[in-house]
């Protein structure tokens, strides 16, 4: 049974159809590329997954259970976590206080007020900014990280609450060649305990650091396999050869 299913998703906006019956299976510690020209669909698939959008038809289901109807908050409960494209960070706050709320808005209130919780906290803070690389910088506004170094603190954000399956739609946006290197190398350690579906135009990224691609054309899934699969591809060699 893979962690992640969702199946025959149709997305209609009035007259458009983005997503036409797309199906997406991740498996536990999996990470998975979703790939296609623009306006394939990618994004709209992962906002069905995330429930940020409401699919016209299909299912969705995350660690045995039905999600479809969950709310975005109930999906963030039941361990799916995402980082979209518009950043999240607060730049006007230090790195340590954008990761600490991450956590915080992940625990109960009595957790905040037992006092315990608070040193175990700025543990994991710390820890989380450590392996993103990003503490020696913990007492610095998040406004002065260069982009590859907020996108980092946006990754880290989205750990915090110890997701099952990470969501990253188009994460090395704007970046230069070595953070791409860079992203490639913190995101590795967290197969140990998560999945990942992740939205890409850098091909050459998301070969190196996925096990399967689902390609997307057109609002429909063209192939789905593992990398070597789907490099061998006739339609996907022809879908890339004809947006060159
Ligand atoms: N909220 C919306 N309302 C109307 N149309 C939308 C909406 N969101 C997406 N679309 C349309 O749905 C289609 C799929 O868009 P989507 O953003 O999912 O594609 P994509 O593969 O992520 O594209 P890109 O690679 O350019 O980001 C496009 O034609 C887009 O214009």
């Amino acid at each position: 049974m893979p962690l992640l299913e969702a199946s025959g998703i149709s997305k209609i906006f009035g007259k458009l159809t983005a997503l036409d019956d797309a199906a997406l299976a991740v498996g536990e510690r999996e990470f998975h590329g979703l790939i296609g020209p623009n306006g394939s669909g990618k994004s709209t698939l992962m906002k069905c997954i995330a429930g940020a959008e409401v699919p016209t038809r299909g299912k969705v289901r995350f660690i045995n259970t039905d999600i479809t109807a969950f709310t975005p908050t109930e999906r963030a409960r039941a361990g799916m976590s995402l980082k979209f494209q518009i950043t999240s960070v607060l730049p006007a706050l230090t790195v340590y206080d954008n990761i600490l709320l991450a956590f915080q808005a992940r625990c109960s209130l009595f957790d905040l007020v037992f006092s315990r919780t608070r040193g175990v906290l700025h543990d994991q803070v710390m820890a989380l900014l450590t392996q993103f690389r990003l503490a020696d910088r913990a007492h610095e506004a998040a406004a002065t990280l260069s982009h590859g170094q907020q996108q980092w603190l946006e990754i880290a954000m989205a750990l915090a609450g110890k997701p099952r399956l990470l969501l990253l739609d188009e994460p090395t946006g704007g970046m230069s060649l070595e953070e791409r290197r860079v992203t490639g190398e913190l995101l590795e350690p967290i197969k140990q305990h998560c999945s990942l579906v992740i939205v890409e135009h850098d091909l050459d990224f998301i070969r190196d650091i996925c096990d399967r691609l689902t390609v997307l054309d057109q609002g429909r899934v063209l192939a789905s396999g593992t990398v070597a699969e789907i490099q061998a591809n006739k339609d996907v060699q022809e879908i890339y050869l004809r947006r060159a």
